[in-house]
């Protein structure tokens, strides 16, 4: 082994666990950020989905993110806590222009709060409202994203995941924040203007079967992916 390579900080896994309504966007938002793909092609979510994407925060730090796609019919389901259980960031994802996902979100938060009472560490939440391509057709008003935020200490942000905006940059500020890493200004900048630049990232075009490789495998068995 090379000098360099023993230097090297071994990787930091994070579970990153994406809720929300069905056609929210949660698939598309993981695998804009997890393949840099968009399908305009709707298909709904059965049980859940994965991806992986490792990631170069500041500091040189690897960080693996695990990002666990649920079915937004999953609610109510006897499979939603197993799914929450150990993750360290939750994605509450709504469609701006679709209320109904966005007031839904109450109900999937409090899923995510019985599941984690009694845990020792308490996720990060983050609020994400997708489709900010459809800015003209927004109905969930700017103020009631960020009132949510602040009642429940949300951390929050706006994204789109058919032109890719602020994608990656949603995704490196949750890393960050659950790892305790500040970003300066430039580094936000820059993730947002440069989605897809290799210097800031690394690609691991895994999905779904590069998470066999990670022992997951008694996940798989929960009912999978799309139809
Ligand atoms: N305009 C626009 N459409 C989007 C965006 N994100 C997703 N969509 C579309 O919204 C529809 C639903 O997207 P999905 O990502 O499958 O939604 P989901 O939340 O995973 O839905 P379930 O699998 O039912 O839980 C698809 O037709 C997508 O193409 C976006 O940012 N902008």
């Amino acid at each position: 082994m090379s000098d360099s390579e023993e230097e090297e900080s071994p990787d930091r896994q994070l579970k990153l666990v994406v809720l929300g309504d069905g056609t929210a966007g949660k698939t598309s938002l993981a695998m804009r950020f997890a393949q840099e793909t968009f399908g305009k092609q709707y298909k709904q979510t059965i049980g859940l989905d994965f991806y992986l994407k490792r990631i170069i925060l500041p500091g040189n730090l690897n960080v693996t993110l695990q990002v666990w796609d649920v079915g937004g019919q999953t609610i109510g389901g006897k499979m939603l806590d197993k799914y929450i259980y150990g993750a360290q960031g939750i994605l509450l994802v709504y469609d701006i222009t679709n209320c109904q996902s966005f007031e839904n979100l109450e109900d999937w938060y409090n899923v995510v709060k019985k599941v984690t009472e009694e845990s020792e560490m308490q996720p990060l939440v983050a609020l994400v409202g997708n489709k900010i391509d459809l800015e003209h057709m927004r109905t969930v008003k700017v103020d009631k994203h960020q009132r949510f935020c602040q009642e429940n200490n949300f951390s929050s942000h706006f994204v789109s995941a058919k032109t890719g905006d602020s994608v990656f940059l949603c995704f490196q500020r949750i890393a960050a924040e659950i790892l305790g890493i500040k970003l300066n200004k430039a580094e936000m900048e820059q993730s947002q203007v440069s989605f897809g630049n290799s210097d800031l990232q690394q690609r691991s075009r895994t999905g779904i079967w590069g998470c066999i490789k990670t022992a997951w495998g008694a996940a798989l068995f929960l009912g999978i992916g799309k139809r």
